[in-house]
């Protein structure tokens, strides 16, 4: 479970001028969150930094929001824990929601270990602007490819929480997208999802 807090008491929402039709209309394309969630190793940041580059190419604004790059600042402060996990998702779900609040194409790199969590940020944009994308691998081809050494690290006993050894992942129920990363080269996926994701956001 994971629940947004309320906001404090006294507080106004304040709204702009510019809504998501202007913006809309000036980008040529919809902003969204594209939530890629998967096993460590799965092609979760290879398939956002390739098909950020094909979106930018097109004249799409975009960004995107890496789990590793965000621990190393934003979410400092957190583990691994399923809690801290939790708050990490809410956290950057937030972030997210405000880039794509501005008209970008946020791509999220994350775990994303915790179904309801994930959920939870698709519940707080509108419908529709949450893309749920399964970086789909199996574990042991996830473990071989180790690109971090971290499988390698956890099999020691060094990383005791490490998902998909020693902490649950719960696939997605109904993703917006499957990508099996273990069935196809990167450069393929990237341009799937770069594919799809042109279908769904250019503005007609
Ligand atoms: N215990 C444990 N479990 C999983 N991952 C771990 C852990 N410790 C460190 N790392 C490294 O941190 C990256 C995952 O961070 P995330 O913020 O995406 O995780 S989560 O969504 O909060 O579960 C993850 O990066 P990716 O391999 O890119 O997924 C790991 O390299
Ligand atoms: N179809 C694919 N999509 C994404 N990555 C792939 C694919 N096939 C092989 N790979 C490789 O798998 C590894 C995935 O690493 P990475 O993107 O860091 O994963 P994650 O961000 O999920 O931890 C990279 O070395 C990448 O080249």
């Amino acid at each position: 479970m994971s629940v947004h807090p309320a906001p404090p008491a006294n507080l106004v929402w304040q709204t702009g001028l510019l809504d998501a039709a202007a913006r809309r209309q000036r980008n040529g394309h919809r902003g969204a969150v594209v939530w890629l969630t998967g096993l460590p190793g799965s092609g979760k940041s290879t398939l956002a930094f390739r098909a950020e580059v094909q979106l930018h190419a097109l004249g799409f604004q975009t960004a995107v929001l890496d789990g590793d790059n965000l621990r190393h600042g934003l979410c400092a402060d957190l583990g691994f824990s399923l809690e801290d996990r939790r708050e990490n998702m809410r956290r950057v779900g937030e972030v997210a929601r405000l880039f794509a609040a501005q008209g970008s194409v946020v791509f999220v790199a994350l775990v994303s270990p915790l179904r309801a969590a994930r959920d939870a940020v698709r519940e707080r944009l509108p419908q529709g602007d949450f893309i749920e994308v399964h970086c789909d691998c199996p574990l042991l081809v996830c473990q071989q490819r180790d690109p971090k050494g971290m499988y390698a690290k956890a099999a020691q006993g060094l990383i005791p929480d490490f998902t998909g050894v020693f902490s649950p992942y719960e696939e997605p129920l109904a993703a917006e997208l499957v990508v099996h990363t273990a069935h196809e080269g990167s450069e393929t996926s990237a341009q799937r999802l770069a594919e799809f994701l042109l279908q769904r956001l250019r503005a007609n």
